[in-house]
């Protein structure tokens, strides 16, 4: 009988092999069949093949191949070596094309960007957003209803140098950050390591939390430090790979970690509706012009038939969840600092000249002056390469000749962008000097206000939105009689790619710019960052994100 048992379970065994490896091969070599129209306009349908790649195993697929990198971007860079710039893969059962040149990123997100508008459908994104990841502003596949919320997204939280939003922007972060000071000040004992993630998390979330609703909460509320807290696990969760992405059919030995991550989010939620919605939506007025992010949202309720009051609850907890991107990315800025005080004096230099030494805070407007600053969060995005979400292929197309088949999952190696030597100088080392150049006559001595922007990156496809900074004469004065260095950040960089391009380029890019700066600035115009050892600063590559408990640091304060 155990015999027949046996017999019974390697035969199931062997079938489960050989449907899956059959299942493999055919997703391998179906082609991609394209409507293609010809020069007399006739629309003719062809087949392509996909691009080459290593074979596959059962089950497996090149997971195994994978599986030998500690990050899977660095080990993409590898595989280019063998395959080329352009090449598939197959993680578990699902079709993967990996692309590393500039011109095929271009391709596949300017150039196609219609064909690749899905996401994939990763169990992860599914329980972060109550079951369906299409809740999710950044996770689902592209639909009129996103189309609707990006634009409505985009007119509050992509807030433009001449906007009021952004001056908006500028008061609540300065507010905000000399609340932080404060914070730091009882918290701190000299010479003694503090966990300063959760503070800056706090701080962070408190801008975001008062740019979108309105509102902000103290340092000490329980709840509030819960959802902070929750917001960075989610944060990190979000930016690792798991093997339930490719082999989904394991979900019940992972079932206490879904649970966990379903219950963040949940918290979340709960605590938006509680403490910022319920409240908000007693005093709602449709007459009055939208106040901030969430008046437009539960307008639209009333006036978008698509929106329902969940799709905005999904809404701000995207939103109000990127505040733990800006965290993580400035506690990323002190930890080069800490490994390199260099950098933090160069920054100190800035904040001294820019705010007299600190006899005021700095705010948004300083931004420009402060190339420096600016190009360390630069060098800091550079180096850490936070991967591009991975886009789908929506139906059967063409890239570089290859065929791609309807849910083939795109891989956009910006990690291999950002460490190529054909662009960078040097790109393994931190050098922040990089990002600037000096700065031309003809910028220097025009004429105009600070409210006069011409944005010079319209016509590229740049995903950094820079704006020509044009000073007024008397400001180019000012600066020389301060003897600021007469540099600036260079503009229009294509190959450097952090927050992505087409039509699902990063929302809040302004924003990270905006009060990443502004929390920078203004904790090193007060403090000296340092480390008790520096072998515990432990940086991922290809990744923004660090594990909620991370490295303390010691913050002296300047005399
Ligand atoms: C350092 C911080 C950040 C980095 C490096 C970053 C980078 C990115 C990247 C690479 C994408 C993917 C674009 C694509 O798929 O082609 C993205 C999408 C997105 N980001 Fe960010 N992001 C950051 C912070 C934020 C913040 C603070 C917010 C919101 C307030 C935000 C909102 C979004 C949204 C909504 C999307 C999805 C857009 C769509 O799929 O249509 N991001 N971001």
């Amino acid at each position: 009988m155990l015999l027949k048992l046996f017999y019974l379970f390697i035969t199931f065994l062997l079938i489960l092999f050989v449907a899956s490896y059959i299942l493999i091969l055919f997703k391998s070599k179906r082609k991609a069949i394209v409507e293609m129209v010809l020069p007399s306009g006739a629309i003719v349908k062809r087949a392509f093949h996909q691009a080459p790649g290593p074979h596959p195993w059962p089950i497996l697929g090149n997971l195994d191949i994978i599986g030998q990198f500690d990050n899977p971007f660095k080990g993409f860079g590898t595989l280019a070596n063998c395959y080329g710039d352009i090449y598939s893969l197959t993680l578990g059962h699902t079709r993967c094309l990996v692309v590393n040149n500039l011109e095929l990123i271009r391709e596949v997100l300017n150039k196609n960007g219609k064909f690749f508008g899905g996401r994939p459908d990763f169990l992860r994104y599914h329980k972060l957003f109550g079951g369906d990841r299409n809740n999710s502003l950044a996770l689902c596949d592209w639909s009129q209803l996103q189309q609707k919320r990006r634009n409505l997204a985009r007119r509050h939280c992509s807030p433009r140098e001449s906007s009021s939003y952004f001056c908006k922007m500028s008061l609540i972060g300065c507010a905000e950050a000399d609340t932080l000071l404060e914070e730091l000040e009882k918290v701190i004992v000299p010479g003694q390591p503090v966990a300063l993630k959760p503070i800056l998390n706090a701080a962070c979330a408190n801008m975001f939390i008062q740019y979108m609703c309105s509102m902000r909460f103290e340092y000490d509320d329980e709840e509030f430090k819960k959802i902070v807290w929750f917001f960075d696990e989610i944060f990190w969760e979000i930016n690792q790979g798991h093997p339930l992405d490719f082999l989904p059919w394991l979900s019940p030995f992972y079932n206490q970690h879904t649970n966990r991550i379903a219950h963040w989010s949940t918290t979340i939620r709960k605590f938006i509706l509680d403490r910022v919605l319920e409240h908000r939506e007693l005093n709602i007025d449709p007459e009055e012009p939208d106040n901030d992010f969430t008046d437009a949202l539960l307008k639209s309720l009333i006036e978008n038939e698509n929106m329902c009051r969940n799709t905005i609850i999904f809404m701000l907890e995207d939103f109000i969840g990127g505040h733990s991107a800006v965290g993580n990315l400035i506690m990323l800025v002190f930890a080069y600092i800490a490994k390199d005080p260099a950098i933090g004096r160069h920054i100190q230099f800035e904040a001294d000249v820019i705010s007299n030494r600190g006899e005021r805070s700095i705010t948004l407007e300083d931004m420009e002056h402060m190339p420096y600053t600016m190009a360390t969060i630069f060098e800091v995005l550079r180096y850490s390469s936070s991967p591009i979400v991975p886009h789908v292929a929506t139906e059967d197309s063409v890239i570089s000749g290859f065929g791609v088949t309807k849910g083939t999952i795109v891989f956009i190696n910006n990690y291999i962008l950002n460490m190529s030597q054909e662009s960078w100088k040097n790109p393994q080392s931190f050098w922040p000097e990089r990002f600037l150049e000096e700065k031309s006559i003809k910028n220097t001595q025009r004429t105009s206000t600070f409210n006069d922007k011409r944005k010079i990156s319209e016509g590229s496809d740049s995903g950094i939105e820079f704006e020509e900074n044009n000073y007024l004469l008397s400001t180019r004065d000012n600066q020389s009689n301060l003897n600021l260095p007469e540099f600036q950040l260079k503009k229009n960089l294509p190959h450097f790619l952090p927050f992505s391009i087409g039509k699902r380029t990063c929302i809040g890019q302004n924003l990270v710019r905006g009060f990443g700066f502004i929390l920078l600035s203004n904790i090193l115009l007060h403090y000296n960052v340092s480390t008790p050892d520096i072998s515990n600063i432990k940086i991922n590559p290809a990744s923004l994100a660090l594990p909620a408990n991370c490295f303390p640091l010691i913050l002296t304060a300047r005399v």
